[in-house]
Protein backbone atom coordinates (compact mmCIF):
# COMPACT_ATOMS: atom_id res chain seq x y z
CA UNK A 1 0.00 0.00 0.00
CA UNK A 2 0.90 3.27 -1.09
CA UNK A 3 2.03 5.85 2.27
CA UNK A 4 0.52 9.05 2.07
CA UNK A 5 2.39 12.37 2.22
CA UNK A 6 2.69 13.48 5.86
CA UNK A 7 0.92 17.34 6.06
CA UNK A 8 0.89 19.85 9.31
CA UNK A 9 -1.44 22.51 8.93
CA UNK A 10 0.18 25.34 11.65
CA UNK A 11 -3.10 27.01 12.51
CA UNK A 12 -6.73 26.96 12.33
CA UNK A 13 -7.94 26.66 8.47
CA UNK A 14 -12.03 26.30 7.26
CA UNK A 15 -13.68 23.00 7.98
CA UNK A 16 -14.33 22.59 4.57
CA UNK A 17 -10.72 22.62 3.63
CA UNK A 18 -9.33 20.88 6.53
CA UNK A 19 -11.79 17.82 5.58
CA UNK A 20 -10.35 17.72 2.23
CA UNK A 21 -6.92 17.95 3.75
CA UNK A 22 -7.52 15.05 5.90
CA UNK A 23 -8.93 13.22 3.35
CA UNK A 24 -6.22 13.12 1.10
CA UNK A 25 -3.33 13.07 3.21
CA UNK A 26 -1.72 12.43 6.91
CA UNK A 27 -2.70 15.29 8.72
CA UNK A 28 -2.64 16.97 11.42
CA UNK A 29 -4.36 20.11 12.15
CA UNK A 30 -3.90 23.01 14.80
CA UNK A 31 -7.12 22.40 16.71
CA UNK A 32 -5.93 24.72 19.47
CA UNK A 33 -4.96 27.47 17.24
CA UNK A 34 -2.22 28.35 19.05
CA UNK A 35 1.02 29.55 16.82
CA UNK A 36 3.65 27.27 17.03
CA UNK A 37 6.68 27.99 19.15
CA UNK A 38 10.68 27.89 16.74
CA UNK A 39 10.94 24.62 18.47
CA UNK A 40 7.87 23.16 17.39
CA UNK A 41 8.36 24.31 13.89
CA UNK A 42 11.59 22.74 13.83
CA UNK A 43 10.42 19.71 15.09
CA UNK A 44 7.25 20.24 12.55
CA UNK A 45 10.00 20.24 9.53
CA UNK A 46 11.85 17.30 10.67
CA UNK A 47 8.43 15.16 10.86
CA UNK A 48 6.14 15.89 7.86
CA UNK A 49 6.01 15.81 4.44
CA UNK A 50 4.47 19.29 3.85
CA UNK A 51 4.36 22.12 6.32
CA UNK A 52 1.25 24.96 5.61
CA UNK A 53 2.10 27.82 7.39
CA UNK A 54 1.07 31.79 7.23
CA UNK A 55 2.00 34.73 7.98
CA UNK A 56 2.32 34.36 12.11
CA UNK A 57 4.72 31.79 11.53
CA UNK A 58 8.37 32.52 11.42
CA UNK A 59 10.14 30.41 9.51
CA UNK A 60 13.51 32.43 9.22
CA UNK A 61 17.07 30.96 8.64
CA UNK A 62 17.63 29.84 12.12
CA UNK A 63 14.32 28.04 12.13
CA UNK A 64 14.79 26.35 8.29
CA UNK A 65 18.24 25.01 9.65
CA UNK A 66 17.39 21.34 9.97
CA UNK A 67 20.08 19.42 8.94
CA UNK A 68 17.65 16.43 8.77
CA UNK A 69 14.03 17.69 7.65
CA UNK A 70 11.94 15.54 6.24
CA UNK A 71 9.60 18.62 5.08
CA UNK A 72 9.86 19.39 1.15
CA UNK A 73 7.67 21.96 0.73
CA UNK A 74 6.08 24.87 2.12
CA UNK A 75 2.14 25.47 0.59
CA UNK A 76 1.79 28.96 2.92
CA UNK A 77 -1.78 30.14 3.38
CA UNK A 78 -1.85 33.47 2.57
CA UNK A 79 0.06 35.26 -0.45
CA UNK A 80 2.59 37.72 1.19
CA UNK A 81 5.34 35.10 2.25
CA UNK A 82 8.37 37.59 3.61
CA UNK A 83 7.87 35.55 7.17
CA UNK A 84 9.71 32.52 5.36
CA UNK A 85 13.62 33.35 4.63
CA UNK A 86 14.05 32.79 0.75
CA UNK A 87 17.80 31.85 0.78
CA UNK A 88 17.44 29.93 3.25
CA UNK A 89 14.55 27.81 1.66
CA UNK A 90 16.70 27.64 -1.32
CA UNK A 91 19.25 26.52 0.11
CA UNK A 92 17.43 23.35 1.42
CA UNK A 93 16.07 22.87 -1.91
CA UNK A 94 12.73 23.41 -0.64
CA UNK A 95 9.43 24.73 -2.85
CA UNK A 96 7.54 27.18 -1.53
CA UNK A 97 4.07 28.60 -2.47
CA UNK A 98 1.30 31.21 -1.84
CA UNK A 99 -2.01 31.86 -2.18
CA UNK A 100 -1.94 34.97 -5.19
CA UNK A 101 -5.47 36.69 -6.71
CA UNK A 102 -7.51 35.66 -4.32
CA UNK A 103 -7.22 38.03 -1.85
CA UNK A 104 -7.46 41.19 -3.59
CA UNK A 105 -10.89 41.64 -3.83
CA UNK A 106 -11.75 40.98 -0.40
CA UNK A 107 -8.78 43.62 0.21
CA UNK A 108 -10.04 45.97 -2.05
CA UNK A 109 -13.22 45.84 -0.51
CA UNK A 110 -11.85 46.57 2.52
CA UNK A 111 -8.78 49.34 1.50
CA UNK A 112 -11.75 51.18 0.16
CA UNK A 113 -14.23 50.51 4.11
CA UNK A 114 -10.76 52.16 5.64
CA UNK A 115 -10.40 54.61 3.63
CA UNK A 116 -14.05 55.69 4.21
CA UNK A 117 -14.26 55.29 7.87
CA UNK A 118 -11.23 57.40 8.04
CA UNK A 119 -12.44 60.06 6.16
CA UNK A 120 -15.60 60.30 7.69
CA UNK A 121 -14.15 59.71 11.30
CA UNK A 122 -16.59 56.32 11.60
CA UNK A 123 -14.49 54.71 14.43
CA UNK A 124 -14.19 58.20 16.87
CA UNK A 125 -18.20 58.35 16.09
CA UNK A 126 -18.96 54.83 17.13
CA UNK A 127 -16.48 55.19 20.06
CA UNK A 128 -17.83 58.14 20.99
CA UNK A 129 -21.39 56.49 20.72
CA UNK A 130 -20.69 53.38 22.75
CA UNK A 131 -19.41 55.65 25.78
CA UNK A 132 -22.36 57.12 25.99
CA UNK A 133 -20.66 60.44 24.54
CA UNK A 134 -23.62 61.68 22.23
CA UNK A 135 -25.90 63.76 23.77
CA UNK A 136 -27.51 65.50 20.51
CA UNK A 137 -27.31 65.88 17.33
CA UNK A 138 -25.15 69.06 15.93
CA UNK A 139 -24.16 70.21 12.62
CA UNK A 140 -20.36 70.74 13.70
CA UNK A 141 -19.97 67.21 15.37
CA UNK A 142 -16.81 65.17 14.13
CA UNK A 143 -16.48 66.90 10.98
CA UNK A 144 -15.04 64.58 8.00
CA UNK A 145 -14.44 64.98 4.96
CA UNK A 146 -15.97 63.71 1.74
CA UNK A 147 -14.75 61.28 -0.46
CA UNK A 148 -16.12 61.16 -3.55
CA UNK A 149 -14.59 63.16 -6.46
CA UNK A 150 -11.14 63.25 -4.51
CA UNK A 151 -8.04 61.93 -5.34
CA UNK A 152 -6.37 58.76 -4.43
CA UNK A 153 -3.66 57.95 -4.88
CA UNK A 154 -2.24 53.82 -5.23
CA UNK A 155 1.43 52.81 -4.77
CA UNK A 156 1.54 49.31 -6.00
CA UNK A 157 -0.74 49.03 -9.05
CA UNK A 158 -0.82 45.06 -8.87
CA UNK A 159 -4.33 43.09 -8.13
CA UNK A 160 -5.70 44.68 -5.06
CA UNK A 161 -4.63 48.53 -5.90
CA UNK A 162 -5.91 47.57 -9.56
CA UNK A 163 -9.64 45.98 -8.08
CA UNK A 164 -9.15 49.64 -5.28
CA UNK A 165 -8.83 52.04 -8.19
CA UNK A 166 -12.17 50.03 -10.34
CA UNK A 167 -13.97 50.47 -6.77
CA UNK A 168 -12.87 54.09 -6.02
CA UNK A 169 -13.70 55.58 -9.71
CA UNK A 170 -16.76 53.85 -10.98
CA UNK A 171 -18.29 53.77 -7.47
CA UNK A 172 -16.94 56.77 -5.79
CA UNK A 173 -16.01 59.23 -9.14
CA UNK A 174 -12.48 59.25 -7.46
CA UNK A 175 -9.78 60.45 -9.42
CA UNK A 176 -6.94 58.14 -9.72
CA UNK A 177 -3.07 58.12 -9.44
CA UNK A 178 -1.22 55.46 -9.28
CA UNK A 179 2.75 54.61 -9.06
CA UNK A 180 4.56 51.04 -9.53
CA UNK A 181 8.14 49.90 -9.59
CA UNK A 182 6.91 47.69 -12.98
CA UNK A 183 5.21 49.14 -16.39
CA UNK A 184 1.95 49.20 -16.03
CA UNK A 185 0.05 48.42 -18.83
CA UNK A 186 -1.53 51.83 -20.46
CA UNK A 187 -5.10 49.77 -21.35
CA UNK A 188 -5.66 48.88 -17.09
CA UNK A 189 -4.87 52.68 -16.73
CA UNK A 190 -7.24 54.04 -19.16
CA UNK A 191 -10.32 51.62 -17.75
CA UNK A 192 -9.92 53.85 -14.60
CA UNK A 193 -8.82 57.15 -16.51
CA UNK A 194 -5.71 56.70 -14.03
CA UNK A 195 -2.60 58.78 -14.07
CA UNK A 196 0.43 57.28 -13.37
CA UNK A 197 3.14 59.53 -11.29
CA UNK A 198 6.88 59.59 -11.93
CA UNK A 199 7.45 57.95 -8.21
CA UNK A 200 6.44 58.07 -5.22
CA UNK A 201 7.24 61.62 -4.20
CA UNK A 202 5.47 62.59 -7.17
CA UNK A 203 2.02 61.14 -5.81
CA UNK A 204 2.05 62.08 -2.04
CA UNK A 205 1.52 65.67 -2.81
CA UNK A 206 -1.01 65.20 -5.33
CA UNK A 207 -3.63 63.34 -3.56
CA UNK A 208 -6.82 63.39 -0.80
CA UNK A 209 -6.30 59.66 0.21
CA UNK A 210 -3.24 57.39 -0.42
CA UNK A 211 -3.46 53.79 -0.38
CA UNK A 212 -0.76 50.83 -0.03
CA UNK A 213 -0.69 47.69 -2.06
CA UNK A 214 2.74 47.06 -2.73
CA UNK A 215 4.98 43.85 -1.81
CA UNK A 216 6.86 44.08 1.70
CA UNK A 217 9.39 46.71 2.50
CA UNK A 218 13.06 45.18 1.02
CA UNK A 219 15.22 47.37 2.85
CA UNK A 220 15.18 48.66 6.53
CA UNK A 221 13.99 51.86 5.47
CA UNK A 222 10.20 51.88 5.43
CA UNK A 223 8.58 53.15 2.07
CA UNK A 224 6.72 55.86 3.20
CA UNK A 225 8.42 57.44 6.32
CA UNK A 226 8.97 61.32 8.36
CA UNK A 227 10.11 62.67 4.70
CA UNK A 228 7.08 61.30 2.96
CA UNK A 229 4.34 62.28 5.04
CA UNK A 230 5.28 65.90 5.23
CA UNK A 231 4.92 65.45 1.47
CA UNK A 232 1.38 64.80 2.01
CA UNK A 233 -1.81 67.46 1.74
CA UNK A 234 -2.33 68.69 5.21
CA UNK A 235 -5.57 66.75 5.26
CA UNK A 236 -4.82 63.83 3.56
CA UNK A 237 -5.16 60.13 4.74
CA UNK A 238 -2.90 57.37 4.38
CA UNK A 239 -4.31 53.58 4.53
CA UNK A 240 -2.25 50.41 5.03
CA UNK A 241 -3.92 46.97 3.98
CA UNK A 242 -0.52 45.86 2.68
CA UNK A 243 2.61 45.33 5.58
CA UNK A 244 3.13 46.97 8.52
CA UNK A 245 6.77 47.69 7.71
CA UNK A 246 6.12 49.87 4.81
CA UNK A 247 5.13 52.66 7.28
CA UNK A 248 7.55 54.06 9.76
CA UNK A 249 4.88 53.61 12.71
CA UNK A 250 6.36 56.16 14.84
CA UNK A 251 6.87 58.93 11.88
CA UNK A 252 3.37 58.60 11.61
CA UNK A 253 1.95 58.86 15.04
CA UNK A 254 4.10 62.39 14.93
CA UNK A 255 2.29 63.29 11.43
CA UNK A 256 -1.23 62.16 13.54
CA UNK A 257 -0.32 64.02 16.83
CA UNK A 258 0.68 67.24 15.02
CA UNK A 259 -1.58 67.11 12.42
CA UNK A 260 0.42 67.28 9.54
CA UNK A 261 -2.13 64.58 7.58
CA UNK A 262 -5.81 64.58 8.31
CA UNK A 263 -5.92 60.91 9.62
CA UNK A 264 -4.71 57.21 8.55
CA UNK A 265 -6.34 53.60 8.35
CA UNK A 266 -3.66 50.41 9.43
CA UNK A 267 -5.12 46.87 8.77
CA UNK A 268 -1.02 45.91 9.26
CA UNK A 269 1.35 46.77 11.65
CA UNK A 270 5.30 46.01 12.01
CA UNK A 271 5.47 43.71 14.73
CA UNK A 272 1.30 42.46 14.58
CA UNK A 273 -0.89 41.38 16.80
CA UNK A 274 1.83 43.40 19.04
CA UNK A 275 0.89 47.25 18.73
CA UNK A 276 3.07 50.29 18.96
CA UNK A 277 0.78 51.72 22.08
CA UNK A 278 1.43 55.55 20.42
CA UNK A 279 -0.35 54.82 17.74
CA UNK A 280 -3.60 53.22 20.58
CA UNK A 281 -3.54 56.96 21.64
CA UNK A 282 -4.22 58.73 17.83
CA UNK A 283 -7.87 59.47 17.51
CA UNK A 284 -7.35 60.07 13.75
CA UNK A 285 -6.41 56.66 12.97
CA UNK A 286 -8.47 53.74 12.34
CA UNK A 287 -6.84 50.24 13.42
CA UNK A 288 -7.87 47.08 12.58
CA UNK A 289 -6.27 43.67 13.15
CA UNK A 290 -5.06 42.56 9.91
CA UNK A 291 -8.92 41.52 8.59
CA UNK A 292 -7.93 42.55 4.44
CA UNK A 293 -8.66 39.24 3.57
CA UNK A 294 -11.13 37.89 6.04
CA UNK A 295 -14.63 36.71 4.44
CA UNK A 296 -15.21 32.98 4.90
CA UNK A 297 -15.44 32.92 0.38
CA UNK A 298 -11.71 34.01 0.79
CA UNK A 299 -10.29 31.93 3.25
CA UNK A 300 -11.48 28.80 1.62
CA UNK A 301 -10.29 29.80 -1.55
CA UNK A 302 -7.44 30.36 0.10
CA UNK A 303 -7.25 26.72 1.57
CA UNK A 304 -8.43 25.25 -1.66
CA UNK A 305 -5.43 27.16 -3.62
CA UNK A 306 -3.21 25.31 -1.11
CA UNK A 307 -4.54 21.96 -1.59
CA UNK A 308 -4.31 22.59 -5.56
CA UNK A 309 -0.44 23.73 -4.79
CA UNK A 310 -0.03 20.40 -2.62
CA UNK A 311 -1.67 18.33 -5.20
CA UNK A 312 0.37 19.61 -7.90
CA UNK A 313 3.40 18.67 -5.84
CA UNK A 314 3.09 15.43 -4.53
CA UNK A 315 1.71 14.69 -8.11
CA UNK A 316 5.14 15.70 -9.54
CA UNK A 317 3.92 18.43 -11.33
CA UNK A 318 4.83 22.15 -10.95
CA UNK A 319 2.65 24.04 -8.32
CA UNK A 320 0.74 26.59 -9.84
CA UNK A 321 1.94 29.41 -7.39
CA UNK A 322 5.52 28.33 -6.64
CA UNK A 323 7.50 31.40 -5.68
CA UNK A 324 10.58 29.26 -4.63
N1 LIG B 1 -4.43 42.99 4.75
C1 LIG B 1 -4.54 41.75 4.29
O1 LIG B 1 -5.19 40.89 4.89
C2 LIG B 1 -3.90 41.39 2.97
C3 LIG B 1 -4.54 40.43 2.16
C4 LIG B 1 -3.94 40.13 0.95
C5 LIG B 1 -2.76 40.75 0.55
N2 LIG B 1 -2.17 41.65 1.38
C6 LIG B 1 -0.94 42.33 0.97
O2 LIG B 1 -1.28 43.32 0.01
C7 LIG B 1 -0.16 43.58 -0.85
C8 LIG B 1 -0.61 43.68 -2.30
O3 LIG B 1 -1.22 42.48 -2.71
P1 LIG B 1 -1.52 42.23 -4.26
O4 LIG B 1 -2.30 40.97 -4.35
O5 LIG B 1 -2.06 43.45 -4.90
O6 LIG B 1 -0.05 42.00 -4.80
P2 LIG B 1 0.46 42.11 -6.33
O7 LIG B 1 1.74 41.34 -6.38
O8 LIG B 1 -0.61 41.73 -7.28
O9 LIG B 1 0.77 43.66 -6.51
C9 LIG B 1 1.82 44.30 -5.86
C10 LIG B 1 2.30 45.42 -6.79
O10 LIG B 1 3.19 46.26 -6.06
C11 LIG B 1 4.28 46.60 -6.93
N3 LIG B 1 5.37 46.97 -6.04
C12 LIG B 1 6.11 46.17 -5.25
N4 LIG B 1 6.98 46.90 -4.53
C13 LIG B 1 6.79 48.20 -4.88
C14 LIG B 1 7.36 49.44 -4.48
N5 LIG B 1 8.32 49.48 -3.56
N6 LIG B 1 6.89 50.57 -5.04
C15 LIG B 1 5.91 50.54 -5.97
N7 LIG B 1 5.33 49.40 -6.40
C16 LIG B 1 5.76 48.25 -5.85
C17 LIG B 1 4.50 45.37 -7.78
O11 LIG B 1 5.18 45.67 -8.97
C18 LIG B 1 3.05 44.91 -8.00
O12 LIG B 1 2.50 45.50 -9.17
C19 LIG B 1 0.86 42.48 -0.53
O13 LIG B 1 1.85 43.02 0.32
C20 LIG B 1 0.06 41.45 0.25
O14 LIG B 1 0.86 40.71 1.14
C21 LIG B 1 -2.72 41.99 2.57
O1 LIG C 1 -0.81 38.19 2.35
C1 LIG C 1 -1.92 37.72 2.67
O2 LIG C 1 -2.55 36.91 1.95
C2 LIG C 1 -2.54 38.12 3.98
O3 LIG C 1 -1.97 39.29 4.46
C3 LIG C 1 -2.39 37.03 5.01
O4 LIG C 1 -1.06 36.64 5.08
Amino acid sequence: MMTRPTVLVTRRWPAAVEAVLSERYDTVLNTCDVPLSPAEIRRALKTFDAVLPTVTDRLDAEALDVPDARTRILANFGYGYAHICEPAARQRGLTVTNTPDNPSECTADFAMMLLLMAGRRACEGERNLRAGNWSRWCPDHLIGTRVSGKTLGIIGFGNAGQELARRAYHGFGMRIVVQDEERIDPAILEQVDATQAKDVDDLLPLCDFVSLHCAEARSNEPLIGARRLNLMKADAFLINTARGDLVDEAALVHALIFETIGGAALDVFVREPRINADLLNCDNLVLLPHLGGATRENREAMGFRVLENLSDFFDGRDPRDRVI
